[in-house]
């Protein structure tokens, strides 16, 4: 596949993160998601020389917007570099516009796990570093997540039964992976919104972590995805309770929690729980204060209620039982 290169201390940092994580098993088949800027191609690059390792089947996949001027030649670009690698290449195009990042974040997963789907790759990988990790959780803390949204980009998650998506960067910062393509001289496609101060997350990194790294700590990203990592473990343990606590709780119907069980576990577990339960239930996202509002009927007074959910149920107390009804 690609020409035998220099092993550098980045090779050896992944390979062994790979081995001691157990990322991307041996003779799997990965599909790189690559969008031309300096992480992705750092890491098909890394994974490329790391291939005859772990005998993997390697391809490539860009999405293709249509948000930028340049993102034809963008891809275009892509592509041409899967060809001077030999690598097999996947694209897709939006056919419609996306009109915000998380409609087109949105897009990006659904078409790449498509491809991964129809050519039966079983993990997609991406190249999120320690920098977007710090970055997403200074954005979900200014909007008052819980450790779960602070948790967010895990070393991997399920896309579908057979599709693992597997982010081997998480503890590179953007500075390695930006000297790693110098050393290779790999042609980075420099992407101009990145630049636009308009978007929250560029805000973040241009502004907000420069500060944060001046002023407060100069290894602050590393210090933010570290938290990151300690949260991880922390939810990972809570969320496992929680479904342990929710199968003594809840009614076999699966429409009713039981009070007396529930009063005497930590708060912590009762939220938990709750939104376990009213996601099974409603099949929906809730907020805070919809979950916060049932939380509040295990301790009320017989008969107490909530205001009616999306979809009409409402949640009731009668007795030991918090029911979910249908108005
Ligand atoms: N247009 C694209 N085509 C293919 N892969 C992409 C594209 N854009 C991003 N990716 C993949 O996603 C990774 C993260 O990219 P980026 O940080 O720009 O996206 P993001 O919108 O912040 O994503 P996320 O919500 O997953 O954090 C890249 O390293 C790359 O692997």
């Amino acid at each position: 596949m690609s020409a035998p290169s220099t092993w550098t201390p980045l090779h050896a940092k992944v390979h062994q993160t790979l081995r001691s994580r157990q990322l991307l098993p041996r003779q799997r088949r990965l599909l790189i998601a690559v969008s031309g800027g300096q992480d992705s191609l750092c890491l098909a690059k890394l994974l490329l020389d790391l291939q005859p390792k772990w005998n993997w089947q390697v391809a490539i996949a860009h999405c293709d917007h249509r948000w930028r001027a340049d993102s034809e030649a963008n891809a275009a670009h892509v592509q041409q570099l899967a060809q001077s690698w030999q690598v097999e290449f996947y694209q897709r195009t939006a056919t419609q516009a996306l009109p915000s990042e998380a409609a087109a974040r949105a897009w990006r997963y659904q078409a790449l796990t498509e491809i991964a789907q129809a050519h039966a790759y079983q993990c997609l990988v991406t190249g999120h570093t320690a920098s977007d990790r710090a970055e997403t959780l200074l954005y979900n803390l200014m909007r008052g997540s819980g450790a779960d949204g602070l948790q967010a980009l895990t070393w991997q998650r399920a896309l579908s039964p057979e599709i693992m998506l597997v982010r081997p960067l998480l503890n590179l910062t953007r500075p390695e992976t930006a000297q790693f393509c110098q050393v290779f001289n790999l042609p980075v496609w420099e992407d101009s919104t990145n630049q636009d101060l308009k978007y929250a997350r560029n805000r973040i990194r241009q502004e907000l972590l420069p500060y944060l790294q001046q002023h407060f700590n100069p290894q602050v990203e590393k210090a933010l995805a570290q938290a990151t990592e300690l949260l991880q473990a922390d939810v990972e343990y809570l969320e496992q309770a929680a479904i342990v606590l929710r199968q003594q709780a809840q009614h076999p119907s699966q429409r009713g929690l039981n009070r007396l069980v529930l009063g005497s576990a930590p708060l912590a577990l009762q939220r938990r729980v709750v939104r376990q339960f009213l996601q099974a239930a409603l099949t929906k996202a809730l907020n805070f204060e919809q979950i916060e509002k049932v939380t509040n009927l295990i301790t009320a007074p017989n008969r107490s209620q909530t205001d009616p959910f999306p979809g009409g149920a409402i949640a009731v107390v009668e007795g030991e039982w918090i029911w979910l009804k249908q108005l």
